[in-house]
């Protein structure tokens, strides 16, 4: 589907009060999952909640494209009829998956298992991505990989007819890597063995037991280890999908930096793995608090609250990286209005995002008056304290975006809180993962804090 910006230009601007209650699109990370997953099982599944940003829709098409029936009832309510584990066919077009490195690369997973040919790609940005960290593993299964120069997209793969299982050990911290592994142990004998130094989200695991695979994680001298036993018959389970913890940090961050805020994201998931963002910031004294905390689909949910106040700068060690890696641009910016110097360790997997967010997140500081430096792997943000609106922070710049939603938000979100506006240079991407963000912040804002420069 072509990319029509939808508001390529937008800037936001010092705001009243940020205030309301709300609910944020449904976990990208979870709906992803769901409509794999249902594709693989027998009978048809469930979905409510589901995020219908470009990213999952990209999923959804592929799915269809494997021969899976995915339909959508209503607003987040979808049905997938799926054809097992192993029942996918072959694909009569390229498998376009736009800007979504998660669906591209859980998607090699699921192709190396079956004994089928396609070609897939991406746009610019996916494209730049590196792919050999899922191929090269998956290739240990028989199936056959080739990619452009470097181990880029476009890609084609031969699925292996009688695929192996495999026994790999994760050279980085990344639940793609480790989800595209699982997807294809479903199709091999035998047991699949995934070891991880550093857990990532387990949204695959969960969502493996949900559908009836069998399942054992144990957290060893090595790391933790992951046993999945091959070939299982999926039984379509319906899935509830929770708010997305990485949307949620938006509102949040606005909340926590407009002086009078008071908002509430309501039914947000609450992984253990997710968020590390919401532990980081109490550290830095935000007033955030989680209210009706509940399970719901063996997910943990409650409802986020958050109150501007003061903020202190904080030492973010790298063993909290994979429980917030996709929200170290939007704290950059609260580093931003913090009193004192914020370090951030142990970002290199920012390098591989959908852009380099290491360096487009200190350029987009840098370019609005807040003092950031990369040191080694490390984000240090000096702090302007005094999150106050028309406070200290200048504001005033454009920020280039390189095709990232997550660098659009947050510079949007700095801009309710500085001198003068902050405008980005390219808004259409917050479709992939939050769409109806700008109409949801002007709600909260009361007014059109967000639009056209
Ligand atoms: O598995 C997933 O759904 C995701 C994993 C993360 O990537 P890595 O696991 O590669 O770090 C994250 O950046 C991405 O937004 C979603
Ligand atoms: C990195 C992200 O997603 P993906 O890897 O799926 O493109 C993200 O949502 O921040």
């Amino acid at each position: 589907m072509p990319h029509a910006p939808a508001s390529p230009l937008l800037a936001s601007r010092p705001a009243g009060p940020l205030t309301g209650r709300l609910r944020v699109p449904g976990d990208k990370s979870i709906s992803h999952r769901a409509l794999m997953f249902g594709a693989l099982a027998v009978g048809e599944t469930a979905i409510t909640g589901l995020l219908e940003g470009e990213d999952v829709l990209r999923t959804a098409a592929a799915m269809r494209l494997l021969g899976a029936e995915v339909t959508q009832l209503a607003p987040g309510e979808w049905r997938v009829s799926g054809r097992g584990v192993g029942g996918l066919t072959e694909p009569a077009d390229v498998l376009d998956m736009g800007n979504s490195g998660t669906a591209a690369r859980l998607l090699c997973g699921l192709l190396a298992g079956h004994p089928l040919f396609a070609v897939m790609t991406g746009d610019a940005s996916l494209r730049k991505r590196p792919m050999k960290r899922v191929t090269d593993p998956l290739s240990a299964t028989g199936a056959v990989f080739r990619t452009r120069e470097g181990g880029r997209l476009p890609l084609a793969v031969q699925g292996a007819a009688d695929p192996l299982p495999l026994d790999y050990v994760l050279p980085v911290a990344s639940a793609q890597v480790k989800s595209a592994c699982l997807l294809a142990g479903l199709c091999a004998p035998g047991v699949t063995r995934v070891v991880e130094r550093e857990p990532t989200r387990d949204h695959t695991e969960n969502m493996l037991r949900h559908f009836g695979a069998s399942v054992s994680i144990e957290d060893t001298a090595e790391g933790r280890v992951i046993l999945l036993t091959g070939r299982p018959e999926l039984v379509a389970a319906p899935v509830h999908v929770p708010g997305d913890p990485s949307s949620a940090a938006f509102p949040i961050a606005a909340a926590l930096l407009v002086p009078g805020s008071r908002v509430v994201v309501e039914n947000v998931g609450l992984n253990p793995l997710r968020t590390g963002l919401f532990a980081t910031l109490r550290e830095m004294g935000a007033r955030l608090t989680i209210e009706n905390e509940r399970v719901e689909g063996g997910e943990p949910v409650g409802d986020l609250v958050a109150e501007h106040g003061p903020l202190r700068a904080v030492d973010v060690p790298p063993r909290r990286a994979p429980s917030m890696i996709d929200e170290y641009p939007v704290l950059a910016v609260l580093a931003g209005f913090a009193e004192g110097e914020t370090r951030m360790r142990g970002l290199q997997e920012l390098r591989v995002k959908e852009s380099d967010r290491l360096a487009a997140t200190a350029a987009m500081l840098a370019a609005n008056g807040v003092a950031a430096r990369i040191e080694g792997d490390d984000l240090v943000v000096q702090g302007q304290g005094g999150a106050t609106s028309g406070g200290p922070v200048p504001g005033g710049g454009t920020v280039e975006t390189h095709m990232d939603h997550r660098l659009a938000m947050s510079a949007l979100v700095m801009g309710l809180g500085t001198r003068a506006p902050v405008a980005v240079d390219d808004a259409a991407f917050i479709d992939t993962s939050f769409p109806g963000f700008a109409a949801l912040m002007n709600r909260l804002a009361g007014g059109e804090a967000l639009r056209a420069p």
